[in-house]
C-alpha cells in the first residue's frame, strides 16, 4: 500500500491550488482524503465544536435510546458523540451518502477504541430510518440539503426524539444586512489565508461550494426548527460566519 493510500494518513489539501475547469464540489475519494485537513482549515470554529459535541452528548444523551450523527464523513463528530454518551445500551449511528467517506470513516471507528459499536450507513439523510432518538447532530450538513427540502428532514428528526432529546446544528450561515456579510466574508477569507490557502484556492473553492452549500440566516434557521417541532433553540458557538445551535425538545 503506498503512503498516499493509508486510510487515515493525514494529507493536505491542494485540490483548488492549480487552476481547474469549474464543477461543482462533490464529497468524492479525492475530497475524502483529504477531508480532516480541508474541514480544520475551512471551517472557524470546527476544532472547538467537536469536542464540545462530546459535551453536549453527555449532557442529553438518554439510556436506551438513539443517537444520530448525520453526515458524519470520516465520524469526527461521531466520535466525539460515542466518547460522551454514559449509556452502555444506547445505538450510535452515523449515516452519509458518500461511499468514499463511510469506507475510510470505517478505519477511524476501527482505530478508536471505545466498547460503544458505531453502525454506519451509507445513505441519503432525507430517507434514513429515524427513531427513539435523544441527541441526533448536523454538522455542517444540512446546508447541503436543498433548501426546500429542509423542513421535512427537520420534522422528521423531531418527530424521532424523545422529550428532553436534543439536534445539534452547526451552519454556515448568512447575514440579513449586506455589510455584516461583508465582513464577516471577508474574516472567513482571512482565516483561510492564515491557514495557508491562497487567493486562488479561497475562488476556486468559493465557486464550486456556490450552488451546492446553500447557507442561510440563524432567524430563518430558529424558525423553521420552532416550526418543525423543537421548543426551544439556542446558539451555544459562532465564529464569523459559523454557527452551532441546539434545538431542544421540552421534557
Ligand atoms: N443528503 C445527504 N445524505 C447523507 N449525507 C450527506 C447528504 N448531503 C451531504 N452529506 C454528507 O454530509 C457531509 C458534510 S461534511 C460533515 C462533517 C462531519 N459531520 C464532521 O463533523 O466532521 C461538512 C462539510 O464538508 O462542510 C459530507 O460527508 C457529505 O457526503
Ligand atoms: O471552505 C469553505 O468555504 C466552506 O464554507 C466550508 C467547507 C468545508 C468543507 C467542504 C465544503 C465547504
Amino acid at each position: 500500500m503506498s503512503k498516499s493510500d493509508r486510510p487515515t494518513e493525514t494529507l493536505t489539501d491542494r485540490l483548488f491550488a492549480t487552476e481547474r475547469q469549474p464543477e461543482d464540489f462533490r464529497f468524492d475519494a479525492a475530497v475524502a482524503r483529504v477531508f480532516p485537513d480541508m474541514i480544520r482549515r475551512s471551517v472557524p470554529g470546527y476544532t472547538t465544536i467537536i469536542p464540545m459535541i462530546e459535551v453536549i452528548t453527555e449532557q442529553y444523551a438518554q439510556a436506551g435510546s438513539n443517537c444520530y450523527d448525520l453526515g458524519c464523513s470520516l465520524g469526527a463528530s461521531t466520535l466525539a458523540m460515542r466518547h460522551g454518551i454514559p449509556f452502555g445500551d444506547c445505538t450510535l449511528v452515523g449515516i452519509d451518502n458518500s461511499a468514499a467517506m463511510i469506507e475510510r470513516c470505517e478505519h477511524y471507528i476501527a482505530l478508536d477504541d471505545h466498547s460503544l459499536p458505531v453502525s454506519l450507513r451509507c445513505e441519503n439523510i432525507q430517507d434514513t430510518e429515524l427513531s427513539d432518538a435523544s441527541v441526533t447532530t448536523l454538522n455542517f450538513t444540512l446546508q447541503f440539503v436543498p433548501p426546500e427540502e429542509r423542513s421535512a428532514l427537520l420534522s422528521r428528526i423531531a418527530k424521532a426524539t424523545r422529550p428532553g432529546g436534543v439536534l445539534i446544528l452547526s451552519e454556515k450561515i448568512r447575514f440579513e444586512s449586506e455589510d455584516e456579510q461583508d465582513t464577516q466574508t471577508r474574516l472567513h477569507h482571512e482565516f483561510k489565508r492564515a491557514n495557508g490557502y491562497s487567493d486562488l484556492e479561497i475562488s476556486q473553492k468559493r465557486s464550486a461550494i456556490e450552488q451546492v452549500l446553500i447557507p442561510e440566516t440563524l432567524s430563518a434557521h430558529t424558525q423553521r426548527l420552532k416550526e418543525s417541532g423543537f421548543d426551544r433553540v439556542l446558539v451555544w458557538y459562532q465564529c464569523f460566519n459559523f454557527v452551532s445551535m441546539l434545538a431542544i425538545k421540552a421534557d
